[in-house]
This record gives structure tokens, sequence and C-alpha cells, in this order.
């Protein structure tokens, strides 16, 4: 005899029957109706963030390959999400990354896994973006950076050089990740809340730094897909930080140290005890000064996210730039003795270097830091835009507006007709006639109205860094080989494959 269903076993099927009928129809809106549904993909990637998800996560940040495979097999244009394509045209690059008047959103999903949602570069929002960029922007402005490369960078990149002199006397190797990034640190906290953390000066410059951003960098992957973990992570109280990961408790630290620091900037103005020495300025009195912000902007919350990404963004880019553009000077000996033979002439006194935009203008020195920032991708991130007004013109295709859109520079710097063996430093390919047409391609800062905002102290860094390293000492590559410096995984930034041991050198001598 049929028995008559309860009313709650009905309403259990009739939900049932609506979630069937949902995800049916989204997977057939999404793979046959929706306006990407002309662009070539995985039909999983058309449905779901799935397939990102395995190569972000599962394959710990294999993407970038994934995309040469995608392009070789569908073309320049490729889905890669329900609402994301991306793109394979150098020529796309100046059309996606527009400069004002174009307005660009940001698909900020890559960026949400940093658990740093009120700072400027998590700000999707375009007109909400320019306002709080422009509140930064003169704290980096190419003559605040000219300012304090007396006071702040010149002399940390002498602490550094004391470190590889002292390593010539010892004979020990020395790890050029660890010590860039103990300079970079100290550079980026000097240089903005006047206080430098002094990993310079720590033992062994601090080891442990770059170990914690890996792992930060490698959690944002999976934590942009689950970002309410990190803002868990990020309340809970020191005892559970400490259990589930000791290493942890150095970003924990950091960020107290930057509340504390806010928090006083803030008392003393309350109370008009403020110390209005110049050189005491930072980011935070910067922001808190600007009439243009308003009181919402001005939060202890947000002005402590602000300074997290500035130290982040500050270090570990220039890094591995660094890290890389060394390892190829050194493994090329006729690049190496072209590069000190300039040097030399350009600078007598290896105890005087020129201010940066001086070494700038040195032809060959120039060509080597271009090749580096081609072969060391940069961000290597796919880094999505949004315009939010406008179809945007790809070759013969209209990319509908409202579109994330991504590009990357792991496939920029590879492309044939650029590039030609892309696997080889070249530093020649930056000289030759067709040299300055190949400059637009050029695009570690990216470009346009969110491009990078350190790109002016960055440059200075780089150029500084690398011209004191080469002009002073004689070293050579120990245990080192081109898996230590070639990208193996993407998280957000390029990272070598695990169990590297770095860049190590011997200094072999020190130049007259
Ligand atoms: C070689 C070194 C560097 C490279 C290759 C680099 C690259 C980039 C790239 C590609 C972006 C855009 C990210 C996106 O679209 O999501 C960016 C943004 C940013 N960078 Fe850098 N960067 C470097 C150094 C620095 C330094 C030294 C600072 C220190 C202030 C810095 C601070 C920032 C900030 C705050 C943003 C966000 C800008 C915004 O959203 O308006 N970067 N960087």
């Amino acid at each position: 005899m049929a028995t008559i269903p309860s009313p709650a076993t009905s309403v259990a099927l009739a939900a049932g029957i609506v979630v069937f009928a949902t995800v049916v129809y989204t997977i057939v809106y999404r793979i046959y109706l929706s306006p990407l549904a002309r662009f070539p993909g995985p039909k999983l990637a058309a449905v779901s963030k799935a397939y990102q998800f395995y190569f972000d996560v599962v394959k710990a940040g294999k993407l970038p390959f994934e995309l040469v495979r995608l392009h070789e097999r569908y073309g320049p244009i490729v889905r890669i999400g329900p609402n994301e394509v991306h793109v394979s045209d150098p020529d796309f690059y100046d059309i996606l990354y527009a400069s004002l008047p174009s307005r660009r959103h940001k698909d900020i999903f890559a960026i949400d896994g940093f658990g740093l949602a009120q700072s400027v570069i998590a700000t999707a929002n375009h007109e909400h973006h320019r306002m709080r960029r422009a509140a930064l922007n003169p704290f980096f402005s190419t003559q605040a950076v000219a300012k304090l490369e007396q006071s702040v960078t010149r002399p940390r990149i002498d602490d550094a050089c004391q470190g590889l002199a002292k390593a010539f006397e010892t004979g020990e190797p020395v790890d050029i990740e660890v010590l860039t990034l103990a300079l970079t640190t100290d550079i980026i906290t000097q240089y903005a809340f006047a206080k430098s953390y002094g990993y310079l000066d720590r033992p062994g410059y601090a080891p442990e730094w770059a170990e914690v951003l890996r792992g930060a960098a490698q959690s944002s992957m999976l934590f942009r897909y689950l970002p309410f973990m990190i803002k868990l992570l990020m309340s809970s109280p020191e005892w559970l930080i400490n259990l589930i990961d000791p290493k942890l408790m150095q970003l924990f630290n950091i960020k107290s140290g930057l509340e504390a620091q806010v928090q006083t900037v803030m008392t003393n103005r309350a109370n008009g005890s403020e110390d209005t020495k110049q050189t005491d300025r930072t980011i935070f009195h910067a922001l808190l000064d600007n009439p243009n912000l308003p009181a919402s902007e001005k939060t202890l919350p947000r002005l402590v996210e602000e300074a997290q990404i500035i130290v982040s963004a500050g270090s570990t880019t220039t890094v591995h730039f660094l890290k890389c553009t060394t390892f190829h000077i050194l493994a090329n000996k006729s690049i190496l003795s072209r590069l000190q033979t300039e040097l030399k002439s350009a600078i007598p006194d290896p105890a005087v270097l020129p201010p940066s935009h001086v070494l700038e203008r040195l032809p060959y020195f120039a060509a080597v830091i271009k090749e580096g920032f081609r072969i060391n991708d940069g961000a290597s991130s796919r880094l999505a835009r949004v315009a939010p007004d406008v179809d945007l013109l790809c070759g013969e295709q209209t990319i509908p507006r409202g579109t994330s859109i991504s590009m990357s520079t792991y496939l920029q710097y590879r492309h044939p007709s650029l590039f030609p063996d892309p696997e080889t430093f070249s530093p020649d390919r930056w000289l030759g006639p067709d040299a300055a047409k190949l400059e637009r391609y050029l695009v570690n800062f990216s470009k346009g109205t969110r491009n990078c905002l350190g790109i002016n102290l960055a440059r200075s860094e780089v150029f500084l860094t690398l011209a004191a390293v080469f002009r002073r000492f004689e070293m050579e590559l120990w245990e080192t080989g081109r898996g230590d410096v070639e990208m193996a995984h993407d998280f957000f930034v390029p990272y070598v494959r695990v169990g590297s041991k770095g860049v190590r050198v011997v200094v072999k001598g020190i130049c007259a």
C-alpha cells in the first residue's frame, strides 16, 4: 500500500528539487548562455572556480604553467572562471591596465587571501582606490625617494655590504635572499615608519622571516577561496596562534607593533604632545594629516592594514629580483666582467655611490637590470582588472564590460615574437635597435591607475644595491643552480622549489 509522505518529507523533496534545478540552471547558463560563453576554455573553469582551486591550492601555485598550456590550446583569450578571462596578447596590456581617465575596478580575489581588505591594494572600487592611493602617492614620489636615499637607503646598503665584507673574512657563504630581505625590510620600515626593524643587525639576518613570508604567501592561496579563515585567524588569541604555528607569531608581533605605533601617534595628537621633528614623520602622519581622507579612512585598523601591506609588498618582490639577478650575473662570466668594467669607470671610489638616477643612465647596467626584471617575472600572479563602463577590444574580439580580465608576466615574458630564447639571461636584448619598442612590454610594476606604489623606491633600491655589491666585491656562486631561482610556485609572487637552499655566494675579494 502506498504511503503518503509526511509534510517534512515533502518540504525536503521540494527543497532538493529547487537546489538541483538551480545547480543545473547555473551550469547550463555558465557554459551556454553567459556573455562569456563564446570564449574557449575548459568547461569546468567556466562552471566554477574549482579549476583554479586545483592549480592554486592542491598543486600549490601552478596556475601560470597551466595558463601556458591553455593558451597554446585555445588561443589568446581563454575563459578561466565563471566571470574571468585570461589574455595572452602583449599589445592588450596597455588597454587593460589603463591610466586615467579610464576607470578600472579590481577583482580582488587574488588579494583577498592576505586578509588586508582595507588596504589600498585590496580596494575594489575605482573611486575608493583613487582616494586611498592619492593619499599615499606623495610619500613614494620620485622626490621623496630621492630625499630619503641619502639618509635611509644608502646607509642600510652600506650595512649589508659590511655583512659581505665580514663574510670575506670568515669565508662563510652568504644567502642572498636572507641578506636582501633583511635589507629591504629595514629600508621600508625606516622609510615608512621611521623605525627600522633592524634585521640586518640580528644574528644571521633574521633568517626565519623569509620562511614566515613564504608560509603566509602559500596560505593566502587557500584563504583567497575561504577568506573568512584568514579573518578568523587574525582575530584569534595568541595562545591559539602559537598552537597552530609558532612562526606565525612574527606576523602578529609586527601587527601589534604597528598598532602600538599608530595608537601612540593618535594619542600624542589628541593630547597635543606630538614630536613634530620632520625625521620622525611616518606614513601614519601623512595619512592622518590628509584633508581629503574622511575620518572613516583614518581608523586604527585601516592604518595598520595599510602599513602591513607596505611592509610585505615593499620587501618580497624586490628580494626576488635581487636574488635572481645576482644569480644570473654571477652565472655569466662575460656579463659580470662587462658590468664590473662599466661600474668601475662610473664609480671611481667604491665607497662613494652616485645617486640612483645617475646609475640608471649607465647603458649596460640599465640593460642588466631590465633583463633581471624580465627574467624574474615580478608579481607572478595574474592581475585581474574590471572595466566597468566599456567593452574592451582585444585583437578582433570584444570582451564585455564587467568581466574580470587578467594577464600574467610569466606569459608576456615568454612571448616568442618579443623575447626569443626567453630562458636565456641576455641584457643585450635591451641594447639592440628595437630596445625602445620592447620597453613598453616590461611590466613588472604593472601599469595604469593601480600600478606599483613603490616603483620609485624599488628602482632606487635595486640600482644602488647591485651597484654597491658588484662594484665593491668579487663573488662566486656557492652550491647554487638555476633551480634555485626559477619559479616553481606562484604564491602571488614567485617562489622557487621546496628544498632550495637559496642563492648562496662566497665573497672572494674586495675591489679597490
Ligand atoms: C621589484 C620590486 C617590486 C615589484 C616587481 C612590484 C610589483 C607590483 C605590482 C605588479 C603591483 C600591482 C599588484 C596588483 O595589481 O594587485 C604592485 C602594487 C603595489 N606595490 Fe609593488 N612592487 C615592487 C616593490 C614595491 C615596494 C618597494 C613597495 C613599497 C612601498 C611596493 C608597494 C606596493 C603597493 C602598496 C602596491 C598596491 C598599489 C595599489 O593598489 O594602488 N612595491 N607592486
